[in-house]
């Protein structure tokens, strides 16, 4: 038993709730309750005088009197409270709304089904059913309205007077009116709220997308180059293989190294070493074709795929690219840099069948190439056992 009130309080939805089980601040009621209170609160009183009037017009008894106060000005307010402390609030709303048709069934038979008092005790127990749970709570207000007239007959027959006093008629319209305002302002209401939110989750879900984009781009590629990353590289390579192989296709791989690059970070500085790097990543993009593939390999190093091409063309390829980098002079940071590469390459399928052997199969050319004095390609040569000294300069 000691537990309860904390489990209670534990079920509680959001934050607000929550707090309400360390402080003595009561919990904050469930949309559909304060809605709900708020239209009976208002509504009520107004039915409550408009089915006064027809008690007055009926000389109704002292209870009757009793009864009217206890349904239209007590009754909504401990419908509040339970709806507040609810497990299921929303349910409990429903629950209310039958008991509320329920109660008007009985109050139109005690009426004599004056037409107006029962048009609108009909209207206000089945509008707000019929916003929650659609024809089915509709139907739901008919069959609890006629449960209350059921009621009623077990206890006293049912008369059928449907006149009513003009007070009694204009107090029902006053009271439509009322419900119908309060009901569609509560609509119109949350509908822009529901319309803010929604627009609110569209440019949060468009800022999501944006972020999502650019942490992609930033595991993709290199950050100051703009190329595809190593990463990528070691997903993309199997997988070209793998498509080279089904087609009988060659695929070549070039790794390549800019001459001597420590001097050019040393005599010039980080800055104009960093340029020099951007300025080999352009020209590569620029000398590829689209399907060809350009990497930043790491630190100096860079690497080009180029997909259906055979090694003597690739080669070629190496040499125009190669020499248009050497003789073209670079400007960086008030210096003039005279930078050259070395290039290593190696083929698919004639030197390796997959990435990893591939990779190296360049490595080694590139290895030769520097050896052999730098600014030149290299191709591999599968020379055993000294595959290194076997490299060829074509
Ligand atoms: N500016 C700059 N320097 C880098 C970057 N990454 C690596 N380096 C430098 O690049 C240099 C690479 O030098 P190496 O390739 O080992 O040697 P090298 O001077 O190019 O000589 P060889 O390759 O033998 O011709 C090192 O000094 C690294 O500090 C970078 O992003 N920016």
């Amino acid at each position: 038993m000691l537990d309860r009130p904390c489990r209670r309080l534990h079920t509680f939805r959001g934050s607000h709730r929550m707090a309400a089980s360390h402080t003595a601040v009561a919990p904050r009621a469930h949309w559909a309750v304060r809605m709900n209170w708020k239209n009976r609160s208002t509504s009520f009183a107004l039915l409550g005088l408009a089915l006064g009037s027809q008690v007055q017009a009926q000389h109704g008894a002292v209870w009757l009197w009793g009864l009217l106060v206890l349904q239209f000005l007590v009754y909504p307010h401990l419908l509040y409270v339970r709806g507040l402390y609810a497990d299921h609030p929303r349910k409990a709303e429903v629950q209310h709304m039958l008991a509320d048709a329920l109660c008007f069934g009985a109050w139109a038979a005690v009426l004599d089904f004056s037409l107006w008092v029962s048009f609108i005790l009909f209207v206000g127990a089945s509008v707000n059913l019929l916003a929650f749970r659609s024809w089915l709570g509709w139907l739901e207000a008919l069959v609890a309205m006629a449960v209350g007239v059921l009621l009623v007959g077990l206890v006293r027959p049912l008369h059928f007077v449907p006149d009513s006093s003009m007070l009694t008629t204009v107090l029902c319209m006053a009271t439509l009116m009322a419900f119908l305002a309060v009901f569609a302002q509560n609509s119109y209401r949350r509908a822009t709220v529901l319309h803010q939110q929604r627009s609110q989750l569209r440019n949060k879900l468009e800022e999501i997308r944006a972020l999502k984009d650019r942490l992609t781009e930033q595991a993709e590629r290199d950050p100051l180059t703009g190329l595809l990353n190593r990463r990528m590289l070691e997903d993309s390579l199997p997988r070209l293989l793998e498509s080279c192989r089904v087609r009988q296709t060659s695929l070549a791989l070039m790794l390549l190294d800019v001459d001597f690059f420590k001097q050019t970070n040393d005599r010039h500085g980080h800055a104009a070493g960093d340029q020099l790097l951007q300025s080999l990543a352009r020209h590569l993009q620029h000398s590829c074709r689209s399907q060809d593939m350009v990497f930043r390999y790491g630190g100096d190093e860079f690497l080009v795929l180029f997909p259906d091409t055979p090694i003597e063309a690739a080669w070629e390829r190496a040499q125009t690219l190669r020499q248009a980098f050497a003789g073209s002079p670079r400007r960086l940071e008030r210096h003039t840099v005279h930078a050259t590469l070395s290039c290593g390459l190696a083929a698919f399928p004639v030197h390796a069948g997959q990435a990893k052997a591939l990779m190296e199969r360049a490595d080694d050319a590139l290895y030769r190439a520097k050896a052999l004095g730098r600014n030149r390609v290299a191709v591999y040569a599968a020379c055993q056992p000294d595959a290194r000294t076997a490299c060829t300069v074509l």
